[in-house]
């Protein structure tokens, strides 16, 4: 069976995503919404800054009052917080930042430009013009005007955004509801003496915190024995679920029984893909629940799950743009021979250049711990240090 390229997996994995879009609306605290995807825009209802006001600690003036060298009396002290009188004319007045430009007041001067006499009048060594340190009202939002469109994703920016314009309460997509399981009957949780031909379950935790990073809802099934009739009754009993995620069990080993089960009795959208690692990774559906089978390998199920499920479940939560976004950077070492399948390598960000992991096996979790993020090689490509090719930061990945 010929490997599918990424690209086409991507694309059947968003038209499917895009048909499982969450659509349940809810209207939340602004704490509960962080990391939740804006089902309806939020418009302004207040201009924002309400007045003018001032950029600068320093003194307000009408500029065409000013001369350099010439004394004008300071007539008020406006403090944030405050709303002075108007301007006296002939006078400036004492202002300090964010506090409201008095009546009458076209600009101000930062302090360090200004000289007190020993008589209290202020000298301006300079002329002002015009709007000089003047924040205007309106510059930031103004009523009706749209600041955040449905689909962003409400992050601390996004959040502090909603306060300043004085929400407490936003619209807000459901969470998915995602059951991850692992396979294998040689895992053990840690905590738990290891037995001959055991190993700690490492993709679980993996997988759980990732997906809490995305904001689903988490669903816990534990790992699965090698075992078909109790994988099978434990996936039978699983209701409200948007997406069932696994590691483990679906290449082609005689024990690799999800894999089996899902291709004999549920529906597969792709198996195997042109992608190093993680080339078993298995999508389709079992019983109506989207299904994604991720190779069991610690880095595949990292690679797999950076490049596959996080844009499906983002899209499936309601987030249009999912691409991760990477940048070409400069490697310092060669691929002498062209891969048919597309190498995503553990890099580390070393004195302005991706440095590779020496092992690069997939079932090394340290290549991933040590790196800061994935090299993507294409298909059929060598390179030669100085080449550039895209870099993925963790950082970008895991969020
Ligand atoms: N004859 C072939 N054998 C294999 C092929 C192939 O094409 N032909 N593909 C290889 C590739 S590539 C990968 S990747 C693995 C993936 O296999 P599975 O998805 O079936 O995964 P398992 O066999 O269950 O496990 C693989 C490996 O990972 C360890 N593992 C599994 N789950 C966990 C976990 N939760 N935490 C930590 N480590 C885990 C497991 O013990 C195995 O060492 O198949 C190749 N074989
Ligand atoms: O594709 Mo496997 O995930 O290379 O080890």
């Amino acid at each position: 069976m010929a490997l599918m390229p990424l690209d086409q997996a991507l694309r059947l994995l968003l038209d499917q995503a895009d048909q499982r879009q969450v659509s349940d609306v809810e209207t939340v605290g602004t704490h509960a919404a962080a990391g939740r995807i804006l089902a309806r825009p939020i418009i302004a209802q207040h201009t924002l800054p309400p007045w003018p006001n001032s950029a600068m600690d320093g003194y307000a003036v009408r500029s065409a009052e000013v001369q350099p060298g010439q004394p004008l009396p300071v007539s008020q002290k406006v403090f944030a917080g405050q709303m002075p009188p108007a301007l006296q004319p002939g006078t400036c007045a004492r202002i300090f930042t964010g506090a409201p430009l008095p009546e009458g007041a076209d600009a101000v001067e930062m302090q360090e430009n200004v000289e007190v006499q020993d008589d209290g009048q202020a000298v301006f060594t300079q002329a002002v013009r015009a709007g000089r340190f003047v924040r205007p009202a309106g510059e930031e939002a103004l009523p009706g005007q749209e600041k955040l469109a449905a689909g962003a994703r409400l992050g601390p920016i996004e959040l502090a955004m909603a306060a300043s314009l004085g929400l407490t309460k936003l619209d807000v997509y459901r969470r998915l509801r995602v059951a991850v399981l692992s396979t294998g009957d040689e895992l053990v949780q840690p905590g738990q003496p290891l037995q001959p031909g055991q190993i700690y379950n490492s993709n679980r935790v993996l997988l759980q915190q990732w997906l809490q990073r995305l904001g689903c809802e988490v669903l816990d099934l534990g790992c699965l024995p090698d075992n078909l009739q109790e994988i099978r009754s434990r996936l039978s009993s699983l209701d409200n679920v948007d997406l069932l995620l696994s590691s483990g069990g679906v290449s082609v080993g005689e024990a690799d029984y999800l894999g089996q089960l899902l291709r004999e009795e549920g529906e597969v959208g792709f198996w195997k893909l042109a992608l190093k690692p993680g080339k078993p990774m298995t999508f389709g559906s079992y019983q109506g629940i989207p299904f994604m089978g991720l190779p069991g390998n610690p880095v595949s199920t990292l690679v797999t799950f950076a490049l596959l499920s996080r844009p499906y479940i983002l899209r499936c939560m309601g987030l249009p743009e999912v691409a991760p976004k990477g940048f070409p950077v400069p490697v310092d070492f060669a691929v002498p021979e062209p891969g048919s399948r597309r190498e995503f390598m553990r890099v580390g960000w070393r004195n302005g250049r991706a440095q590779q992991y020496d092992n690069q096996c997939s079932g090394i979790l340290s290549s991933a711990a040590w790196a800061d993020g994935l090299l993507e090689i294409p298909e059929n490509t060598t390179c030669q240090p100085g080449d550039l090719l895209n870099f993925y930061p963790f950082s970008e990945l895991l969020g």
